[in-house]
This record gives C-alpha cells, structure tokens and sequence, in this order.
C-alpha cells in the first residue's frame, strides 16, 4: 500500500482575470506537473505570489483548473464525490481564522466530522479518539473546549485543523505554511507528527517559503516561479545542485540552510 502515486497534477493551469471589469487576465499557474506518492512529502516553494497557494486550492477544488487534469488515485478529482474526497484530503492554511465559522464554538469542528462521517460511532470512543487527536498535536483539551474562534490563538486553531485531519484519518494533507503560526517547539512537535504519519502513508504536499524547513521535511521538491515549474527533483538533488538560476538565487538567500535543523 505504501507504494504508487497518489497525486498527479498533469499541465495544470490557472488564470486569472484582473484589471477593472476583468478586462486583463494573469496566469497564476502554467502548465504545472508533478506527483505526490503515498508516505512521500514534497515542498512547494518559491516566492511570494509564486502561485503556491493557487496549486494547493486547486488541489483541494476551492478553486478549478483552466486547463490540465488533477487525478487523485487515478481518478479525475473534478469528477469525484466532494464528501468522499474530503474523506480522504485535507487541507491546513496559513490563515487558520478563515477556516473557522466565528459564530460556533471551535472545537465544534470534532461533533461535524462524527455527524458527518461517523454517526454509527459510539460518543464515549469517540471522545476518546478526540482526546487522542488533541494529544498529538499537543493541544490541552480544557484550553480549547467550548472557546470560539477569537478566544484562541492561531497556532491552537491551527493544531485543532490539524487534529481533525487526524480524526478523519486522511489519506492526504495538503499543508498550507501550516508552521508559520506555530511557536518553535509546537512546530518541532507538528513536524515530527507529519514524520510519523508519513510512515503511516500520509502523502504531504508541503506549501513553505521556508526553504530549511522545505529541505527539512520532504523527499521531492518542486520549485515555482511565476506560475511555472523551475526545478523539480529529489530535495537533496535541488539544494545541493540546483540546475536553474532563480533556484541558486532563492538558495542564496538562506545562509544557514546545510546547517539542518540541529535538535530536531
Ligand atoms: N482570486 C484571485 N484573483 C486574482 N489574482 C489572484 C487570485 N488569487 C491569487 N491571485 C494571484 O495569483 C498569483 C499567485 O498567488 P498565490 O497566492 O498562489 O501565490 P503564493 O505563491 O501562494 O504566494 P504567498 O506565498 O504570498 O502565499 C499572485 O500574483 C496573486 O496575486
């Protein structure tokens, strides 16, 4: 089960309307094409505005392709079930607030999933699996239970994003720079908690502008510039001999990269 690919993003395509009245179009995404297999990460980078975010949408239909197939298992994703492929992919943003409807309870999160996709499942193993859930992401439960949206920090709604994909036991995360709001040791935690899950088949695509961190944690790396792909090779292959100019130019950038994350 631990080998094959899972996704697959073949020439996709992204364009936007801008401008008054829509009147010019950018192409946010062009021609994009790689693969995440199971048990594998691998890191989205390049800079800001690089169309990073737009893969990770498309990936997850907030938003469709113009142009170019996304299949997940084989199967054209556009063309699946929403509630099944939920199931089955998750995604953890940046911005954990816009995930969150302000008016419920935060931790409401956890009873959807159960009337959702588990309603058979009896409430006192449930509340075990909750609690075990909060434990991995290092969340205490009495700090997060009946408190809304506000009353939590970004890195604890964050974690409580992570800890549903964990409750839903996914097949696929797509991680949206979901270290950025985490403090240094809850981010070691929620790394080495991607590791494990690895080993479980969790395949990762891993949006960072962290280059160390993107070395740190993937297998495959793919670099973008203005929509198009530049690099795309095992990570090691990508830091250490870069074939294109804009990857030594962000490469450049980061003095301490080969110093690998001592202590982790
Ligand atoms: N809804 C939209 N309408 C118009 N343009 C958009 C829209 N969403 C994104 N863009 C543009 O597409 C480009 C790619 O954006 P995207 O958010 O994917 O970049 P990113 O690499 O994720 O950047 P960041 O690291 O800052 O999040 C940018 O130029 C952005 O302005």
């Amino acid at each position: 089960m631990l080998e094959g690919m899972m996704l697959k993003l073949q020439e996709v395509s992204k364009v936007f309307r801008v401008g008054a009245f829509g009147g010019k179009t950018m192409t946010a995404v062009d021609e994009v094409s790689f693969e995440v297999a199971r048990g594998e990460v691998v890191s989205l980078i390049g800079e800001s505005g690089s169309g990073k975010s737009t893969i990770g949408k498309m990936v997850l239909r907030l938003m469709s392709a113009q142009a170019g197939t996304i299949t997940f298992d084989g199967d054209d994703i556009t063309k699946l079930d929403k509630r099944a492929y939920y199931r089955k992919v998750q995604g953890v943003f940046q911005d954990p607030f816009s995930s969150y409807n302000p008016i419920f309870k935060a931790d409401r999160v956890f009873s959807m999933i159960k009337e959702v996709y588990f309603p058979k499942e009896d409430d006192r193993v449930w509340r075990d699996k909750v609690a075990s859930a909060l434990n991995d992401v290092r969340l205490d439960a009495g700090a997060v239970t009946n408190k809304f949206p506000h009353q939590l920090s970004g890195g604890q709604l964050q974690r409580l994003l992570i800890a549903r994909a964990l409750l839903l036991d996914i097949d696929f995360l797509v991680a949206d720079e979901i270290t950025s709001m985490l403090d240094a040791s809850t981010r070691i935690d929620v790394l080495n908690l991607l590791a494990d899950l690895k080993l479980r088949g969790l395949g990762v695509l891993f949006i960072t502008h962290d280059l160390a961190l993107g070395n740190y944690i993937s297998e495959r790396t793919v670099v973008l510039h203005q929509g198009r792909i530049v690099e795309y090779g095992p990570t090691e292959k990508v830091f250490e001999t870069p074939e294109h100019a804009y990857t030594r130019k962000l490469l450049a950038s980061v003095p301490q990269l080969h110093r690998k994350w001592e202590g982790v």
